[in-house]
């Protein structure tokens, strides 16, 4: 598995200066950051017309030291200053660009825009000059790349403060990744993203980028209880129940139970289907993980199930409409345990409303409910993140816009329910079901349904392995 550094603006600011106290200047940086932007840019500017937009702050210093490079390889270059450079490092670097800088004024045709008009640095929405320069100047331009990040965009939240801005080919991230990067709405804008590392040490940081999962395959003597006993809890509508079956059995587990009383012909032969009170599911000593919400509906029977899955004490995933039953007394009359919450916007909305979690961006809702409940949060969406208690969020790489399908949430339930009953802590159990779910669905490509997901995610797994 690996977890490559996610910063916020402060960090990354801290860790720059950590390399400047340790003796490596910010001019050294900005040249690294510049040389090897210009580097990437050239592999696909051939022959190719650059303009470079340079801000006033050390982004618009990158800009200069982009053109500069490109110009000494013989690539052709214009570059429009918005202003003067006010950083001294960024007024050096347009020093060292030896040839015309335009106004602002002026549009410039070509072919590959670099968009070096902010970075981590924007502290308030771009003014309807810088604004119009960048929308002009993109649609100039077939390729746009922008620097860092696009200008408009907040480092730590995504949030784009201008409403509109240009969709970008390539977004080169400098020295680390930023939320931004991994965050809608930002997060749709970037086109492929590069990061362009500077040699810089990072630490303890506050969020991570999951990489590929490394899962354990079964021991040579397994059997099917060793590798882990799932059992999901079944309610008023079967289908989703059935799928998150379905997922669970091709994630890792070795049994699969489903616990209610369905006849539902989608029941696979190899399901085992248990109708027996769900007290006497739940107290089985060998089980090791259960999933509850679902298809559950949110009944009293619903709720008795919910409170029976909470006095059980065993390692639960809560999902779909578990998440609207869940009250702040579950947590604190049962056994307190790392539970795993799969909230979608909506849900995460109720549950934060349930435990008084007054906060304004996803992150720091699945921040704060993952700190309030104890649970690791998987806060669903076109950009899921996984939240645990005192640990760093964790963002991942952009998954299919195809998962956007009934069911899809049903089944990374059950891959989640899964990985954990095949040892995996909660939060290892979450990610590697974000990772996992998100490759099933490259895979599969355009309009799969959701059983269809399901099924998919052994060769899923199986790229792991
Ligand atoms: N950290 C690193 O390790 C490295 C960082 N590097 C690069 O530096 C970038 C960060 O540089 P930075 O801090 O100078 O910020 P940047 O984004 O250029 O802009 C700040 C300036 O813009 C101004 N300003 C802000 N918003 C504005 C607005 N809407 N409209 C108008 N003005 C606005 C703001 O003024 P103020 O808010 O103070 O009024 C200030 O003058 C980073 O993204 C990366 O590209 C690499 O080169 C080397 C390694
Ligand atoms: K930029």
């Amino acid at each position: 598995m690996t977890l490559e550094p996610v910063l916020t603006a402060e960090e990354m600011r801290a860790a720059e200066q950590r390399a400047i106290t340790a003796g490596t200047s910010e001019w050294e940086l900005l040249q690294s950051a510049g040389k090897g932007c210009a580097a990437e840019i050239t592999a696909f500017a051939n022959g190719k017309r650059v303009t470079v937009l340079c801000g006033p702050g050390n982004n618009g210093g990158d800009g200069y030291v982009i053109a500069e490079a490109l110009r000494k390889k013989g690539v052709s270059v214009r570059v429009v200053a918005l202003t003067e450079a006010e950083t001294p490092t960024a007024a050096k670097a347009r020093d060292c660009y030896n040839s015309d800088v335009e106004s602002a004024h002026s549009d410039v045709e070509g072919d590959i825009l670099v968009d070096c008009l902010f970075g981590t640095g924007l502290s308030r929405p771009l003014d309807p000059d810088a604004h119009h320069l960048l929308m002009r100047n993109a649609a100039l331009h077939q390729t746009v790349v922008a620097v860092d990040l696009p200008s408009g965009v907040v480092s730590n939240t995504g949030e784009i403060l201008n409403g509109e801005l240009p969709k970008y080919d390539y977004t080169f991230a400098l020295g680390s990744w930023k939320n931004a990067h991994f965050l809608m709405p930002s997060s749709a804008l970037l086109g492929k993203r590069i990061r362009v590392g500077l040699g810089l040490e990072f630490g303890d940081v506050s969020g991570h980028l999951f990489g590929k999962p490394a899962p354990t395959p079964p021991d040579f003597n397994a059997h099917k209880y060793s590798r882990g006993m799932v059992a999901i809890v079944g309610g008023e509508m079967h289908g989703a129940a059935i799928l998150a079956s379905e997922a669970a059995m091709r994630a890792g587990a070795g049994y699969v139970k489903l616990a209610g009383d369905t006849e539902h012909p989608a029941v696979p032969a190899d399901l085992v289907v248990d109708p027996g009170p769900l007290e006497e599911v739940l107290g089985d000593k060998r089980l090791d993980a259960v999933l509850i919400g679902p298809g559950l509906g949110r009944n009293d029977t619903a709720k008795a199930k919910l409170e029976a899955v909470f006095v059980s004490g065993k390692p639960a995933v809560f999902d779909a409409d578990a998440l609207h039953l869940i009250t702040p007394a579950m947590f604190e009359t049962s056994e307190r345990r790392c539970h795993v919450l799969t909230p979608h916007e909506g849900e995460l909305a109720v549950l934060c409303e349930a435990f008084g979690i007054d906060r304004n961006t996803k992150l720091e809702k699945a921040r704060k409910l993952a700190e309030t409940t104890g649970c690791v949060v998987a806060a669903k969406g076109a950009d899921t993140i996984v939240a645990a208690p005192s640990a760093p969020i964790r963002f991942f790489k952009p998954a299919s816009s195809w998962l956007s399908a009934a069911g899809t949430g049903d089944v990374l339930a059950g891959v989640v329910v899964s990985r954990m009953a095949a040892g995996e802590p909660p939060l290892e159990a979450a990610s590697q079901a974000v990772w996992l779910h998100g490759e099933a669905a490259r895979q599969l490509g355009p309009a799969f349904t959701a059983g269809e997901l399901a099924r998919q995610m052994r060769h899923a797994l199986a790229t792991c392995l």
